[in-house]
């Protein structure tokens, strides 16, 4: 039998997990961190916990932080030391803290719900393998007054040595990197300065910057939010300035913002630029004043295109690279807030200044459009101030919402061009749907206000809301009908007569969509071989029989007054054809190699009979 097996039974063994820190410090580099200048950041973070931590038993304590860069000499690489006068450490804590992987004092359940620290996860130093071989800290817990200080020297090899210290030294904490060969890049003054300076200028504890003789305080700027204004100019100026200066870039407006859920506050600056509609915002976002990253993407709701944020949260949760938050219900409680704020700023832009609000829709119109148009709260947010071309001058849909009970469109802009001259001097409002997005955003506008009426118009329906003729007229007008009619079957179209405004105008050339598609497909077919002639043949007999277009006469133009007097059919039908060629024209449609044909013909014979005229008086 064998010597595992006990009364029956696999005699259990049991084992220690195995951490292979190279292989940690890999993922920690290669797949968490966006690269090794956070190790900075980290040892900052560290700083700034350890001095909130000695805040809670000594309240009026003054925390500091130093940042040395020493250079390179003779043989030993330049080096890096981090001092802060935070809580220390004991030599119990430096075992369980400093040397166990993913452990952290600052996870215990108060501080967690008071929310007291940034680190939480235990694995932030590890970051300063990247750079260096070897980690070494001196440091002295403030919370034990007779405690000696220690010596933690910890190895990329997962080795380290720990060692009381006979000195006397103030309690906090000091970290020593050397840079390992071919990282010496993230050791110099000026590197490091940018580096603090990107990552702490919102933090409050005072951090120091030194380098030989020299020393400077890196974040002595607060943000426009932490100061106190004597005007509203002077605050307007450095709310924008600020904005300028951090994204090197000119805004139009800022809105402040504040939401207590998530704790978040800071400012939204107004884009001077256009915006694409795939493109979204990336924004600014500190955590607890140390900023987490400059590309964060889910702190506003998706249709705020038209502006950059720069925010300091306290509550909110960071992901373990640090480089973004959490999707969790405070972060969407912050998010609504955020929107609530932005959509406030809007209607108060409305109310007292829409020439602003204009210029900013506008100037972001393609994104604002196509996200209203799929985004129900987006289209409540902005479809009132979306401006659409209509027949009766540019008009916001807010505007045309208080006006008309019916909201009515053309579907492309060559049928509102087609209808345009018509129904405005019919006092008709009719908005242009044929640019992109336009007819989702009145799909979205039924959707939302189920109660309004939206209809699509084409210049064929439209002749229904033209004046009819009285009998007597219509007699008059009989024989230009009649010949009108038979001159233009051949191209599909019948003729008809109203009264109408502008009088200049002669003709309307109407038609619906099928009738489009069939003509079309005549035209089509005159360019497309017998394969497809055959094809296209068929599609035009379908809709032949039932889909004309029409030529409505306008009655009360002096032209078609006259026209009506002759009786002489051969001019009747030139001229009837040359007006229908013209109404093509001004219909922006293509002409057929027959109409084209018409059109030659007549000007031909126009310039014989203006020519014959002339050799009269000869
Ligand atoms: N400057 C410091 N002063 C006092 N304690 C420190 C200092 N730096 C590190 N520590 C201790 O070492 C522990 C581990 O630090 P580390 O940076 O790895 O993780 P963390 O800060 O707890 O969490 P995170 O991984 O989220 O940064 C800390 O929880 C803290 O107890």
């Amino acid at each position: 039998m064998s010597s595992y097996i006990t009364e029956g039974f696999f005699k259990l063994q049991q084992y220690q997990f195995q951490i292979h820190l190279g292989g940690i410090i890999d993922l920690l580099s290669h797949h968490l961190y966006s690269g090794p200048h956070v190790f900075i950041r980290e040892l900052m973070q560290n700083g700034v916990d350890a001095i909130q931590a000695r805040k809670q038993i000594e309240e009026e304590h003054q925390g500091r932080m130093d940042i040395q860069v020493v250079d390179a000499r003779d043989d030993l690489p330049p080096t890096l030391v981090f001092e802060d006068n935070g809580i220390g450490l004991t030599e119990e804590e430096v075992h369980r803290f400093l040397a166990t992987i993913g452990e952290s004092s600052k996870r215990n359940e108060l501080a967690v719900r008071r929310g007291d620290f940034i680190g939480q996860f235990g694995i932030g130093l590890l970051s300063c393998f990247m750079v260096a071989d070897e980690i070494l800290m001196i440091t002295r817990s403030a919370r034990e007054a007779g405690h000696p200080a220690v010596e933690w020297r910890g190895k990329s090899d997962g080795t380290y040595e720990v060692r009381l210290m006979e000195t006397d030294v103030s309690p906090g904490t000091r970290v020593y990197l050397r840079a390992r060969k071919g990282m010496e890049a993230y050791f110099t003054k000026d590197q490091v300065g940018k580096l603090v300076r990107h990552f702490g200028d919102l933090l409050s504890t005072p951090i120091y910057l030194s380098h030989g003789d020299w020393t400077e305080r890196i974040n002595d700027r607060r943000p426009p939010w932490e100061r106190v204004y004597v005007s509203s100019e002077e605050e307007r100026r450095s709310y924008l300035e600020y904005g300028n200066d951090l994204f090197g870039q000119h805004f139009i407006d800022y809105i402040p913002l504040r939401s207590e859920a998530g704790g978040v506050v800071g400012a939204a600056y107004v884009l001077s630029q256009a915006t694409s509609p795939k493109v979204k915002s990336h924004h600014r976002v500190y955590l607890k004043g140390m900023l987490l990253s400059d590309q964060v993407e889910n702190l506003l709701p998706d249709w705020a295109v038209f502006v950059r944020c720069v925010v300091n949260a306290e509550h909110l949760r960071p992901v373990a690279s640090r480089e973004g938050f959490y999707e969790n219900e405070e972060l969407e409680a912050t998010r609504t807030v955020l929107g609530e704020t932005l959509r406030a700023y809007l209607i108060r832009l409305a109310e007292r200044a829409p020439h602003r609000l204009q210029d900013i829709i506008q100037l972001h119109h393609m994104a604002i459009c196509s996200l209203a148009a799929h985004d129900e709260e987006c289209f409540r947010v902005f479809g009132d101030f979306i401006t659409f071309e209509t027949t009766m001058g540019r008009m916001t849909l807010g505007d045309c919402r208080k006006r008309y009970d019916t909201i009515r469109y053309a579907s492309s802009v060559d049928e509102f061009r087609q209808i345009a001259q018509v129904a405005a001097s019919q006092n008709l409002c009719i908005l242009n749907a044929g640019y992109v997005y336009n007819r989702e955003l009145l799909s979205m506008l039924e959707q939302v206000e189920p109660d309004l009426q939206v209809e699509q118009v084409d210049a064929a329906n439209l002749t229904h809301h033209l004046e009819d003729l009285t009998l007597e007229e219509r007699e008059k007008a009989f024989l230009l009908l009649r010949t009108a009619d038979l001159t233009l079957q051949p191209y599909r179209t019948a003729s008809d007569i109203k009264k109408f405004e502008p009088t200049t105008l002669p003709t309307i050339y109407t038609s619906n969509e099928q009738a489009n598609f069939a003509r079309q497909a005549r035209l089509t077919k005159e360019l497309a071989d017998d394969t497809w002639g055959g094809i296209l043949n068929a599609f035009e007999n379908e809709y032949a029989s039932s889909q004309y277009a029409q030529l409505c006469f306008n009655f009360k133009n002096r032209l078609i007054q006259r026209l009506m007097k002759i009786q002489d059919r051969t001019v009747l039908k030139r001229v009837v054809e040359m007006l229908y060629v013209q109404a093509l024209l001004m219909g922006h449609h293509p002409l057929s190699d027959k109409e084209m044909a018409l059109l030659n013909q007549g000007l031909l014979q126009m310039i014989d009979a203006v020519l014959g005229q002339e050799g009269d008086f000869e």
